[in-house]
C-alpha cells in the first residue's frame, strides 16, 4: 500500500499535529517522538521528522505529500505547494522588537536600520514596504541577544508569550502580521492521490470546524 507521507516539524507542533490527526479520526495508533527515529510509521501513514523550515523542502519536491508549517516559516521559503487548511496551533506574531530606549529612533524615520533575525527575506520585504533600508545580520537562534550585545538595535522574531522578550528587557516595537501552522500539499500529490489526501482534509477540517 502506498502510504501518505507527512513531514512534520520536530518541535512544539509535532504533538500538536499528531493530536489533530487522532482526533480528527484519521490516525488511530499513538505516535511519539520519544525516539532518535527520524521516520516513524503507522499502519496508513509515514511521518518524516524535519526540522520546522525544512518542511516546505520535503513537501515542495514530494518527498512528503503533507506538511505542517508556521506562515512565518511559509512566507520566508515562498515553497510553491497548496495551503488549504490553517490548523490554528503555532499561534504567534512576527514582529519587531528592541530596547525600549530605541523606540523613539524607530519611528523617527531613519533612512537605514541594523536588524538581527532568522527571517531575511520577512524582514527585506518588511522595511523595503516602508522605504527603509536594513542591513541584516542573519542568525540561527538566540536573536534577542543580538541588541542587548550590540550586533544590531532591532530583531524581526516571532513572540509566543513574549517571556524571552520580557527576560532580556526588550519590548515587541512594530508588528509584522500574525503567524499560525498551515497544513500544505504538494501539488502532484493533491492531483494524483486525491482520494486519500482529500478524505484528510475533509475529516480535519471537519474537525477543525467542530473546535470552534
Ligand atoms: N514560541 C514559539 N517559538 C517558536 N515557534 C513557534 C512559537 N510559537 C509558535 N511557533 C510556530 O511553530 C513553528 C515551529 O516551531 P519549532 O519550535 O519547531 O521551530 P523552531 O524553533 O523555529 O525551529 P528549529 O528548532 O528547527 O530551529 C514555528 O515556525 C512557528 O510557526
Ligand atoms: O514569546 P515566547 O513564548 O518567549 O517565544 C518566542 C521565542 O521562541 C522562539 O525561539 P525558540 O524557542 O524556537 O528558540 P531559538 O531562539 O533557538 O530559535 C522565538 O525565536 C523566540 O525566541
Amino acid at each position: 500500500m502506498d502510504k501518505i507521507t507527512f513531514a512534520l516539524p520536530k518541535g512544539r507542533l509535532f504533538d500538536q499535529t499528531i493530536d489533530i490527526l487522532k482526533k480528527s479520526g484519521i490516525l488511530s495508533e499513538d505516535i511519539n517522538q520519544n525516539t532518535r527515529k527520524l521516520i516513524l510509521e503507522s499502519k496508513e501513514y509515514r511521518f518524516l521528522v524535519v526540522r520546522a523550515k525544512d518542511v516546505p523542502v520535503y513537501v515542495e519536491n514530494g518527498i512528503a505529500d503533507i506538511g505542517v508549517a508556521g506562515d512565518d516559516v511559509l512566507l520566508e521559503s515562498q515553497p510553491d505547494v497548496y495551503k488549504p487548511l490553517d490548523l490554528k496551533i503555532g499561534y504567534c506574531n512576527i514582529v519587531v522588537a528592541g530596547k525600549p530606549e530605541d523606540r523613539d529612533f524607530y519611528f523617527s524615520n531613519p533612512v537605514s536600520l541594523d536588524v538581527a533575525t532568522k527571517y531575511p527575506k520577512i524582514t527585506a520585504q518588511f522595511f523595503s514596504d516602508k522605504g527603509i533600508n536594513v542591513r541584516i545580520f542573519e542568525l540561527y537562534g538566540s536573536v534577542e541577544l543580538a541588541p542587548l550585545v550590540g550586533l544590531a538595535k532591532f530583531i524581526v522574531d516571532i513572540v509566543e508569550t513574549g517571556t524571552t522578550l520580557r527576560e532580556n528587557g526588550l519590548v515587541v516595537i512594530d508588528t509584522i502580521r500574525p503567524s499560525t501552522a498551515k497544513l500544505i500539499i504538494n501539488r502532484g500529490s493533491y492531483k494524483l492521490k486525491s482520494d486519500k489526501i482529500f478524505k484528510i482534509l475533509d475529516s480535519v477540517e471537519k474537525f477543525l470546524g467542530g473546535e470552534l
